[in-house]
């Protein structure tokens, strides 16, 4: 079989299904032939679409006289240096698609390594620092799994409306508090409906919602995206797809997150998406009584582990039970009660990423 014929069948191959822009060609990585013997190693970092690229590779080359082909799959993008094949098209890169989501300014990532960490409580509150300190914000809890942020926002029982536009249906954004709020949580039923999100499902919804959302006349100076918790793919198509200004990743001082600090540290380095710093929840414990600090999750790491990774400790937030009662009540602490530490802290944080980011 000829190298370029094989080549070309492999740039002919779309991925439209699961919602990419991309062809097999731009995911290789490696390419040997071998008469009509076909080894061929591609980019894939989800193991959700190995059997499905295994088989479209296979029927691809089959039908231009391949026996016998195998696919190999690696997590690590291709590179510039690969020698066989030869150089990569343009498009190579899978980062390379990425768009901007449109009339945002700016784009703010919120993720973290474990489940109740206090994530959610970090991105709402972020977006309502933002919006206190007086900018246009939208917050988009893309928590297929278990949205939370409606309920933070009070916005539950918020209606969704759609408008239709030249460039398709956009999804028109309810505001709480003064900011724009989408979720998933909107579309359900009801708030027990499981979501079972299979790969070219969640490609698809997750990709109207990052483009399709209607955030209102004025542009966003921040979007703030409230990501489900671990290294999953939500995340990865994230990377894929929309360009990222920033992410940050919330921990609890705990040996166990911490750990997944290091993963998520490493997964927005493999996805390319710039890191502006960890947050630190549920530090410590100011007993009302006495004054006095208790480090409950023990003497806190983070700092080490940022350091290590390079990356700014941008705030510590204590616990203070308020947070989670305002919480449950619908409104944000820095709403709620802009005198408590942790308010303050989140305003802190705040300033901290519109300063780091009108340095991007
Ligand atoms: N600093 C805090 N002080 C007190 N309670 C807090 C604090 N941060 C979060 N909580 C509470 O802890 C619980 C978990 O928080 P949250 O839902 O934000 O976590 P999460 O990491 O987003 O969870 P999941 O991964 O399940 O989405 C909530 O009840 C929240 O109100």
């Amino acid at each position: 079989m000829a190298l370029q014929g094989v080549i070309d069948a492999l740039k002919r191959t779309t991925l439209q299904e699961i919602g990419v822009s991309f062809s097999i060609a731009d995911l290789m990585k490696d390419l040997k032939i071998d008469g009509n013997n076909v080894y061929i190693k591609v980019f894939s970092p989800s193991e959700k679409y190995h059997d499905f690229l295994k088989e479209k590779i296979e029927k691809t080359l089959k039908s231009i006289g391949a026996e016998k082909v195998e696919v190999e799959f690696s997590s690590e993008p291709p590179s510039q240096r690969q020698t066989q094949p030869p150089p990569p098209p343009p498009q190579a890169n899978p980062f390379e698609s990425r768009r901007r989501i449109p009339n945002v300014k700016k784009v703010i990532a919120v993720a973290s390594g474990k489940g109740g960490v206090g994530k959610s409580t970090v991105a709402v509150n972020l977006a309502s620092a933002l919006k206190k300190l007086g900018y246009n914000v939208g917050y988009l809890d893309a928590d297929m799994y278990g949205p939370s942020g409606p309920t933070m926002f009070g916005a539950k029982d918020k209606k969704v409306m759609a408008r239709q536009t030249p460039e398709g249906d956009k999804i028109i954004a309810p505001e709480a508090h003064g900011v724009k709020v989408m979720s998933i949580g909107f579309l359900l039923p009801s708030e027990d409906t499981p979501v079972i999100w299979r790969g070219p499902v969640l490609f698809k919804a997750l990709t109207q919602f990052l483009f399709d959302v209607d955030w209102g006349e004025e542009p966003l100076d921040f979007l703030v995206i409230d990501l489900p918790p671990g290294t999953g793919d939500v995340q990865i198509t994230l990377g894929q797809t929309a360009e990222i200004d920033g992410a940050v990743i919330v921990t609890t001082p705990q040996d166990v997150a911490l750990i997944d600090v290091k993963k998520g540290i490493q997964m927005f380095n493999e996805v390319q998406i710039p890191i502006l710093g960890v947050v630190e929840n549920m530090s410590y414990f100011v007993c009302p009584d006495s004054g006095k600090v208790y480090e409950i999750f023990g003497k806190s790491k983070t700092e080490e582990i940022a350091k290590t990774y390079e990356v700014e400790l941008l705030g510590k937030i204590p616990i203070e039970p308020k947070v989670a009662e305002f919480s449950d009540l619908g409104i944000p602490i820095v709403f709620a009660k802009e005198d408590s530490q942790s308010a303050k802290e989140f305003i802190n944080i705040a300033e901290k990423i519109i300063r780091k980011l009108s340095l991007t």
